[in-house]
């Protein structure tokens, strides 16, 4: 059974752990779109104060503690580097709040194991940031595979190529933070690959480092035990088209760049046809939809959805760690977990 959470009146109450530029987003598109967003906590006081005082948000913690002890916060959103969204997850699951944890979930599979867990035994939703899923032209492509428009679908190509910051102490360039391209832009592609054809039977992955020691571009290519593929590819230091194709033996669809944005799609027959054109505007980033998703589960009482179970989550990361095996990345928080990584 789950705790209960929110207000007499049904509203969930959101606290923001982290100050910077996800979390400006995201309260952003909660505030825009209706959502209560009732606090944030910062490592430091003048950090969350400046962020109340920028979005309107009544209170302004300066530690994480205090905010995950906060009794008018339900849920919080981890928006830390990579490496801290393990420890921070479950310090606000272990003061009954429900998570909305960015991605990468966590840095491997372990520690994703360990949240759901945690969050099950606790009747609490986890959900990982994929925001990407929830987004109106996600939700009608899953919809278009399932009537079988496609026919049989073979294949997902999908890229996620960024020109971002040089700077070698910039959490992207960093071992410390969790940096490299996998992990932050890899795992879109990934997960539509996970989305679309499921868990790959075998995986074959490449990759050339950053001087910092993390992954510049990483390419693999997942086989399916009926002969379907995925190839994704990621790139931290060169921006790209970014488009994500599906193609199945009756036709394909094409999505806009930048494909995990909310961006239209064409649906073509074999014959280069279109048969459907998708362009539905959404308000704001489109953060909000992955926000709902955590307060329908949590009015359910539920700790899992169909869109993005906790189950999917792990394996996403175990596939990132499979990735990171054969490539030979490895992270601090791996040696914590075991050594889950075999190089
Ligand atoms: N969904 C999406 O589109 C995006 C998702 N992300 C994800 O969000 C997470 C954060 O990324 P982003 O917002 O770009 O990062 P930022 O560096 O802009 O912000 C991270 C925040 O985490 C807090 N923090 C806690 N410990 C540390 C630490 N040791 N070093 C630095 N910051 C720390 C800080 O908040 P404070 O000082 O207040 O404690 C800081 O402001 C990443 O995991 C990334 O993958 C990022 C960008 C886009
Ligand atoms: O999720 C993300 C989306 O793209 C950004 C770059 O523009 C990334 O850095 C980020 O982590």
């Amino acid at each position: 059974m789950a705790p209960t959470h929110g207000t007499s009146d049904g509203t969930i109450r959101w606290g923001i752990l982290g100050t910077g530029f996800i979390a400006g987003l995201q309260t952003s598109d909660l505030l825009d779109n209706g959502f209560a967003v009732q606090a944030v906590g910062s490592r430091s006081l003048e950090s969350s104060t400046a962020f109340s005082q920028q979005y309107g948000v009544a209170t302004a913690h300066g530690s994480y503690e205090d905010l995950v002890a906060d009794p008018e916060v339900d849920v919080v959103y981890v928006a830390t580097p990579h490496p801290f969204h393990h420890a921070h997850a479950l310090l606000a699951l272990n003061a009954g709040k429900h998570v909305l944890v960015e991605k990468p979930f966590t840095m491997n599979a372990a520690e994703a194991q360990e949240i759901v867990a945690l969050a099950e035994a606790k009747g609490l939703v986890a959900l990982e940031a994929m925001w990407t899923r929830f987004l109106p032209h996600m939700v009608r492509i899953r919809e278009i595979l399932a009537a079988g428009t496609l026919g049989e679908v073979r294949k997902v190509v999908a890229s996620h190529n960024q020109n971002l910051p040089k700077d070698p102490a910039h959490r992207l360039n960093d071992p410390a933070l969790g940096g490299g391209a996998l992990l932050d832009l890899g795992i879109y592609p990934i997960s539509f690959a996970f989305d679309v054809l499921g868990t790959p039977a075998t995986i074959l992955a490449s990759s050339s480092p950053t001087a910092t020691g993390v992954d510049r571009q990483t390419a693999a290519i997942f086989q399916y035990g009926n002969g379907q593929q995925a190839y994704v590819d990621c790139e931290l230091d060169a921006a790209g088209a970014n488009r994500a194709v599906v193609i199945g033996t009756d036709g394909w669809i094409d999505i806009e760049s930048i494909w995990y944005n909310a961006v239209p799609f064409t649906v073509f027959d074999s014959e280069g046809n279109v048969l459907e054109r998708f362009d539905q505007p959404v308000t704001s980033r489109g953060m909000q939809y992955q926000a709902a998703e955590v307060e329908r589960l949590i009015a359910a009482g539920a700790t899992s959805g169909t869109v993005l179970p906790p189950a999917e989550t792990v394996a996403v990361m175990a596939a990132m760690d499979q990735i990171r095996s054969q490539i030979g990345l490895r992270y601090a928080a791996d040696a914590l977990a075991g050594g889950a990584l075999h190089e």
